[in-house]
């Protein structure tokens, strides 16, 4: 039986991995993709396409399925290949932390997958200045070498002369390195494919057993309604040692619809919307950040001061 093309997409978080998962989904030009993800929160599939939903996967219209992969990335592939006779190519979106190209090994070890290539994003606001972290730079700097096609993301948010000296910089750490601007991760879905064959992969190097960065992680949970104005003066209270805040909330000005929070670095982005018909019944937000965020209880404080009014 032919084997199947396994690509893994990587990059720091809110580097847009999952943005770029959700064009895999929408535009798959008639592959039959698996995809496997961490978290479905996040990912914005449109509820006429779905077909069937089990408690793990999503089945789609266009034939693609989307996984979630739950405690065990082993287990989710697994699982996903007892279906291989109704795919036509396995993707894995890696957490924000991890190491792609030691995710991509999996198809070493298994005998249905072949390697097809580790996808990394890169932030064009900030791939440098995380790559220079003390906390999380040599995670950031790692993703980049393990990638065979890199990703230049958020091209809209920087000026040409920036997104020059950028594409210099990716191309002068990893010689011969490919590496492709994009907006919203819009690059031409066959250019992501097919890229183990033209570049052998990263060879692994000690530095890549390493362990993940120590990350932080806070989060509140609440079934009441959220007051949006205290919420986003909240987040811009926030230290930069927070690197990421992601929230599925129920606003008090939006309480039918669900929104969706995401602040990468210091920039902020809430959109109102009910993609899958319904609102989100409770909220939820998770903050992540490096060992010095600040404590809990500090968290505590400062997001107790956004009023949430009790649902009757
Ligand atoms: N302006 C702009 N925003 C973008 C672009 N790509 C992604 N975003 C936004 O950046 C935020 C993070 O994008 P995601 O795709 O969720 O990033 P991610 O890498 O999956 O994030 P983690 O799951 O936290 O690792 C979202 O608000 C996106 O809409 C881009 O090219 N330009």
């Amino acid at each position: 039986m032919a084997r199947l093309p396994f690509t893994v997409i990587g990059g720091f978080l809110g580097a847009g991995k999952t943005t770029l998962l959700n064009r895999l989904l929408r535009g798959s030009a008639g592959r039959r993709f698996a995809v496997l993800v961490n978290d479905f929160g996040a990912v914005d599939i449109d509820s006429r396409l779905v077909t069937a939903h089990g408690g793990d996967t999503i089945s789609l219209a266009n034939g693609c399925i989307c996984c979630s992969i739950g405690d065990s990335l082993v287990l989710a592939l697994v699982r996903v290949l007892e279906k291989a006779d109704r795919i036509d190519h396995v993707v894995v979106e890696a957490s924000g932390v991890a190491d792609p190209a030691r995710i991509a090994e999996l198809a070493l070890i298994e005998p249905m997958l072949e390697r097809d290539g580790v996808l990394v994003l890169a932030d064009a606001t900030s791939v440098q200045a995380r790559a220079a972290d003390r906390h999380v730079g040599d995670t950031v700097q790692r993703q980049l070498d393990g990638a065979d096609l890199l990703i230049l993301n958020k091209a809209d948010l920087v000026d040409a002369a920036q997104l020059a000296q950028t594409t210099a910089w990716l191309q002068a750490r990893q010689a011969g390195a490919r590496v492709v601007p994009a907006v919203h991760a819009e690059v031409a879905i066959e250019a992501l494919f097919g890229l183990a064959s033209n570049g052998a992969p990263a060879a692994p190097t000690a530095a890549a057993s390493a362990a993940t960065p120590p990350v932080r992680r806070w989060s509140l949970s609440t079934r009441g309604l959220i007051d949006r104005a205290a919420l986003l003066a909240a987040l811009a209270a926030l230290p930069a040692s927070v690197l990421r805040a992601k929230g599925i909330l129920r606003l008090a000005d939006a309480p039918l619809q669900r929104s969706v929070l995401h602040m990468v670095g210091r920039r902020i982005d809430m959109r109102s919307d009910t993609p899958w018909g319904i609102a989100a019944l409770r909220s939820d937000l998770v903050l992540l950040g490096t060992p010095d965020m600040p404590a809990d209880a500090e968290l505590d404080r400062l997001f107790a001061t956004v009023p949430v009014t009790p649902v009757a």
